[in-house]
């Protein structure tokens, strides 16, 4: 289902050098983003940098949210997950779309302008209206949780 979704370009090496967030099969979730430093940067094992992509997003609808995701290649084979594990974006946010990008893994890794770094998809958002009550109708869990239903 498509959803509008207003974009700043805020580095004008996106639309030039670079093309725009794009779903890359049409199955895709995610929008992938690049990252848009101004010079490559080697990011350390165990090292954490904010790196911006370029883009501001204003979602503006409160019944939905953003969030940012790692790419499984990079995740699963060079450790590079997100700082913050999910990068959950308002609907109100106006500000610099930015990726906190975490070396997990234990060798250097180099980001290169560009390069597709994470991913973005759009979330349906409920808001809870908090309703006291003094006593839950019983559930079969209960109370259970944390594995209380075993491993296997
Ligand atoms: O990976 C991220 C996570 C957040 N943001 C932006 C959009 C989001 O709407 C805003 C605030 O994020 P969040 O609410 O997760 O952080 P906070 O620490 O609670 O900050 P705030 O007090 O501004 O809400 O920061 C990003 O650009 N990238
Ligand atoms: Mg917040």
């Amino acid at each position: 289902m498509l959803h509008r979704l207003e974009i700043k370009i805020l580095d004008s090496r996106i639309g030039q050098e670079f093309p725009l967030p794009q779903y890359a099969t049409t199955g895709s979730a995610g929008l992938d983003l690049r990252a848009m430093p101004e010079a490559p940067l080697e990011l350390a094992p165990g090292g954490c940098e904010l790196i911006p992509t370029g883009l501001a997003v204003h979602i503006a609808e409160p019944g939905v949210a953003g969030m940012i995701l790692p790419r499984s290649g990079l995740g699963h084979r060079h450790g590079i997950v997100l700082g913050n594990l999910v990068g959950l974006i308002d609907s109100d946010y106006q500000g610099p779309l930015m990726i906190s990008c975490w070396n997990r893994g234990d060798q250097p890794f180099r980001i290169e302008i560009g390069e597709r770094i994470a991913q973005f998809i759009l979330v349906p958002i409920l808001h809870a209206e908090l309703e006291i009550v003094e006593s839950f109708e019983t559930s079969v869990r209960g109370a259970g949780g944390f594995g209380h239903t075993g491993r296997h």
